[in-house]
């Protein structure tokens, strides 16, 4: 057995050959050494490594982004040890590998290991920053490791879907924003949008509502298909019916769906066209851009004779700026927009404006049918059925009412079958009043008939 004594020279003996060592021979051959022999290693090692740092120069680098983001999703599951944080901007906390840390993914059959490299360093040496402008006091890079033969399936596949995942988790995790502008700009502090409108509470045609969804779904998974067709990523809707038909609940079910911002536009503050464009410029990538009630911020027509009509003796934007801003050239410069027209007065729009093409679809919300209706009661009253459904379904069939007027019965105090006979009253009121109305109709027409006839 070895004592202690012993072992403590012999460490003592190692200690002094390495000092020798680094004193006699120089740094640089020492280093030439040390590479050599990495290199060594590397010829007879079948694996292959990608370094992927988190600055390139200045700026960060997006591929260190989007592995930061696809490894949150699968370090609570794969790792040992990770790092957790939330900011004001993001909706739930995100998780991450710890420094040293290392996870396996697998990808079409394929292999590969990720590692979290983190290097201190004197502050003062680099100029990188963190979110808070603080300088930062490491440098940090992740280590994708698989096995050479890979090397095609990891560059071409793997990475591009890194990229694509992690794209999707940025964006269901950030907070929407609503957005309103100034004269020629978007306000500096957008507002958090809580609206709390989604589709499973829209009320509207169950139809109706399938096929806005797909068409959403289609549009966002669409932009290779925009880029071989040569088209801008964006579409256009028109949302049209009368007032409380949930025009605005749409817009509010329709970005809470895809998580986009809004941008809604007040077009009366809107210096001239060119604070348009500037506006439309401003907007980010994945964000609808809102006009509410065009037919009646301003007026839009005469597109040839002088162009814009004034509308508060200030406005400038004319109708051309507004097409252009629609689908223009410069209209393009983002990507995933939507832009979203609502109206009460479809029939008073240019026709310019509903030309094919730049409204990709017009959505007609009208009054509330019986499918809607049964949305409106799982909302508010959290039923399903209800003996008198037959009964306000057969009414529903004869008078017009919107969903708002529905939704203001249904939250007056009272149980389920109070709100319900409250509504069967307003309902038959409604009829009672078209009837009385239709009757002097008929009694004028009537006596107009007569006049003539004498
Ligand atoms: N389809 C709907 N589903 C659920 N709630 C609705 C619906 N339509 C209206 N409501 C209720 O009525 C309120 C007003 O609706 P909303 O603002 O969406 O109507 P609108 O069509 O935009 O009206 P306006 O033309 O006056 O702008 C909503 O806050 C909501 O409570
Ligand atoms: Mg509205």
């Amino acid at each position: 057995m070895v004592d202690t004594k012993q072992l403590v020279s012999a460490m003592t003996s190692i200690v002094l050959m390495r000092t020798i060592t680094n004193e006699i021979i120089p740094h640089e051959l020492i280093a030439f050494l040390h590479s050599g022999i990495a290199h060594l290693f590397r010829q007879f090692s079948v694996q292959f490594t990608v370094v992927i740092e988190e600055f390139q120069g200045m700026a960060r680098n997006q591929v260190f982004e989007a592995a930061e983001a696809y490894l949150g999703t699968k370090a609570t599951i794969l790792a040992e040890r990770v790092k957790v944080s939330k900011s004001e901007d993001h909706k739930n906390l995100a998780f991450n590998i710890d420094r040293d840390e290392e996870i396996s993914d697998k990808f079409e059959g394929v292999r590969v290991k990720w590692k979290l490299i983190c290097i201190q360093v004197d502050s003062s040496r680099i100029r990188h920053y963190d979110n808070n402008s603080s300088p930062l006091s490491e440098i940090r890079s992740y280590e994708l490791t698989f096995h050479k033969k890979h090397k095609n399936k990891v560059f071409n596949s793997y990475l591009p879907y890194v990229m694509e995942k992690a794209r999707e988790v940025k964006q269901g995790s950030m907070e929407i924003k609503i957005h309103s502008n100034e004269y020629y700009s978007w306000c500096n502090e957008p507002v958090k949008f809580n609206h709390p409108m989604s589709f499973k509470t829209l009320a509207i045609d169950e139809e109706l509502q399938r096929d806005i969804v797909n068409d959403l779904d289609n549009f966002v998974k669409a932009k290779e298909f925009y880029r071989k067709t040569g088209k801008a990523w964006k579409r256009g809707y028109l949302l049209y019916g009368p007032p409380g038909t949930g025009k605005s609940s749409l817009i509010a079910s329709m970005a809470n769906y895809l998580n986009y911002d809004i941008y809604d536009l007040d077009l009366t503050q809107v210096g001239d066209n060119r604070c348009l464009r500037q506006l439309v410029l401003g907007m980010s990538n994945r964000s609808i851009l809102v006009i509410e009630d065009i037919d009646c911020t301003i007026n839009l027509h005469n597109r040839e004779d002088g162009e814009e009509v004034v509308d508060n003796g200030q406005n400038k934007v004319t109708l051309s700026g507004l097409l252009n801003a629609v689908d223009g050239l410069w209209s393009c410069c983002g990507e995933e927009h939507i832009i979203v027209f609502t109206t009460n007065h479809k029939d008073r729009l240019d026709p310019a404006l509903l030309r094919p093409g730049r409204m990709d679809k017009q959505i007609h919300l009208s009054y509330c049918n019986f499918s809607a209706f049964k949305q409106l009661v799982i909302n508010y009253l959290d039923i399903t059925q209800h003996e008198l459904f037959e009964k306000i379904e057969v009414l529903l069939g004869q008078v017009q009412v919107t969903p708002a007027e529905i939704a203001e019965v249904l939250t007056k105090v009272g149980d389920a079958t109070e709100c319900l006979q409250d509504l069967i009253k307003f309902l038959e009121d409604k009829k009672m009043v078209k009837e009385e109305i239709k009757n002097e109709e008929n009694v004028k027409e009537d006596d107009e008939l007569s006049i003539e006839n004498i």
